[in-house]
């Protein structure tokens, strides 16, 4: 079964079509690179996706729950996490105490059973999301203090604190300097390997898409283009033209 499923989703605003007729899915461990020019849709597929906007028509399933209907919270607490272009992290606080938040948020709900467990349960949690993105050695640095490239690992850590089986990355390349990239590629590489986890990413830095991607979705005024594996929609002459023709 597909971890995610957008099944022949659609998004008007008035008159315009901003996604049109859009279908894809995600398998389990599967990793799938979002492109296309800008304004083609991404970030609004994005929002279709996380529940911050409704689509006109079609269907979106995690795993095999319809979820079209649901309120972002709900669809993360379904296992659906999301990073955004801009920054989440409480600047003033330690990264491992804003890991820490994030994972007792997670808990919330469960507040009363989690308060009678020790802290060391929520410690080792926190420290294990921390190897994970391999932040381990900043557990103690206030978040503001780190550079871009660990800040985004930061809100990668954030986001597992949520134990999501579907992320969905929006850039996560943005701002950061290029002799951070290839760290960042590894953590992120490392979301899927193995792990059942599923990621969906915007990303503009072609080098980093083709590298990470098992598939290549390809927008293109709302519309999918393509989806097949980096090689093959890098040969395909529409993309070419309709993409890359168009420069990155
Ligand atoms: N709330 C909105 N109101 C009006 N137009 C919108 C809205 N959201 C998106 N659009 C329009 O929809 C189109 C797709 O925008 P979107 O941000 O999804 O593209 P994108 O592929 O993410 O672009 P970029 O790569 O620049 O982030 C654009 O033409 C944009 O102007």
């Amino acid at each position: 079964m597909a971890a995610l499923t957008v099944e022949r989703v659609s998004w008007t605003i008035g008159a315009v079509p901003i996604v049109h007729d859009v279908t894809l899915h995600l398998e389990p461990d599967e990793f799938v690179a979002l492109i296309g020019p800008n304004g083609a849709g991404k970030t609004s597929l994005f929002n279709l996706v996380s529940g911050l906007r409704r689509p006109n028509s079609g269907r979106i399933l995690l795993g095999g729950d319809d979820i079209t209907a649901q309120a972002p919270h709900r669809r993360a607490r379904h296992g659906l996490g999301r990073t955004f272009q801009t920054s989440a992290v409480f600047g003033s606080l330690t990264v491992a105490g804003n890991v820490a938040l994030a994972v007792q948020a997670r808990r919330g709900g469960a507040m009363r059973a989690w308060r009678r467990r020790s802290d060391r349960d929520l410690t080792l949690r926190v420290a294990e999301i921390l190897a994970e993105v391999r932040l381990e050695h900043r557990a103690g640095r206030t978040a503001g203090s780190l550079a871009h490239g660990e800040k985004r690992k930061l809100e990668i850590a954030l986001l597992l604190a949520g134990e999501p089986r579907v992320l969905l990355l929006d850039e996560p390349m943005a701002g950061v300097s290029t002799e951070d990239v290839p760290a960042l590629v590894e953590v992120i590489r490392g979301l899927t390997a193995g792990t059942g986890r599923s990621v969906l990413m915007v990303e503009h830095h072609m080098e980093v898409v083709l590298d990470l991607a098992d598939r290549v979705a390809v927008l293109h005024h709302g519309a999918l283009l393509a989806c097949d594996t980096p090689a093959a929609v890098m040969a395909d002459a529409f993309v070419q033209e309709a993409y890359l023709g168009e420069g990155l």
